[in-house]
């Protein structure tokens, strides 16, 4: 991890109605690391994640990736520069193999500019043998390569998540943005997403911001804990110092009944 932030983001709001569900939010996620962003139920993570990637238009603020101003720019621009978040398969790529979502995630896939690539057609099948070898050696980093011609529909919740983080790898993104990854994935796939994320940052300086209830990963995962309750940032620490902060364990337990509290 160094000093230097990848990403910025400053007095961030958004409201759905009467809804106050972003409320000046600031936070900065620093270069390599590993930063988990936690907070109880409702506190604005997930609409927050919309925010910084596009998908939803802030109210007001401001936010930065690699030091340029990304506030307001729609998600396929964010993507393009690097900040990549991973998403559930949808129903239509549970239909296609493994591979096949693997190469359908890689950018400038063959057959995108027509035009171009039927005036191409060496380099047209030189970028696909390229997707298909990075495809190939992401499926078997993630040991996924057994299943490359198998539905994507067909596999475990755990396999699935796995799928999800290699096809955002695809991109060979700088920044990654994962929203509860651990959720629902057995205990040995959830230990093997976590650790290539640790080789991923610590290889390829890939930095990642993952929002997750799972206290025990994020306390031995992550480099720094951004907590959010109410909208906002109450806490951003190392991770035993958020542990023993009274605004967090307040804001947990103040969250009511349920919710595992910070342990
Ligand atoms: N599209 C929307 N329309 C209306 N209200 C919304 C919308 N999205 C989120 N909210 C509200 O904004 C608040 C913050 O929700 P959000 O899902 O961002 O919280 P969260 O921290 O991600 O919660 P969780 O940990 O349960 O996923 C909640 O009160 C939620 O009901």
């Amino acid at each position: 991890m160094t000093e230097r932030a990848i990403f910025e983001a400053e007095d961030v709001v958004k409201s759905f109605g009467g809804i106050r569900a972003v409320t000046g939010a600031t936070m900065d996620v620093r270069e390599a690391s590993i930063t988990a962003l936690i907070g109880p139920n409702g506190a604005g993570k997930t609409t927050f994640f919309n925010l910084i990637t596009g998908f939803y238009r802030p109210d007001r603020g401001r936010t930065a990736f690699d030091g340029r101003d990304i506030h307001g720019r729609p998600p396929h621009v964010i993507a393009r520069l690097g900040m990549i978040r991973t998403f559930q398969l949808t129903k239509a790529l549970t239909a296609m193999s493994v591979l096949d979502n693997m190469m359908l995630a890689a950018p400038n896939q063959p057959g995108e500019r027509l035009s171009g690539t039927l005036l191409r057609p060496f380099a047209w099948r030189r970028r696909e043998r390229e997707v298909h070898a990075q495809a190939l050696e992401l499926l078997e980093i993630f040991s996924l390569t057994r299943l490359a011609h198998d539905y994507a529909g067909t596999l475990s919740g755990g396999q699935r998540k796995l799928l999800e983080l290699a096809r955002a790898l695809m991109t060979q993104p700088r920044f990654v943005l994962l929203d509860e990854p651990l959720a629902g994935i057995n205990p040995t796939l959830g230990a093997r997403l976590l650790e290539h994320m640790q080789r991923l940052r610590r290889e390829e300086g890939v930095t990642f911001l993952f929002i997750e209830h799972d206290m025990e990963a994020v306390m031995n995962h992550a480099d720094r804990v951004i907590v959010m309750a109410e909208g906002r940032v109450i806490a951003d620490a190392e991770p035993h110092a958020v542990r023993a902060d009274a605004a967090v364990i307040d804001a947990y337990l103040g969250a009511g009944a349920g919710r595992k509290a910070i342990a």
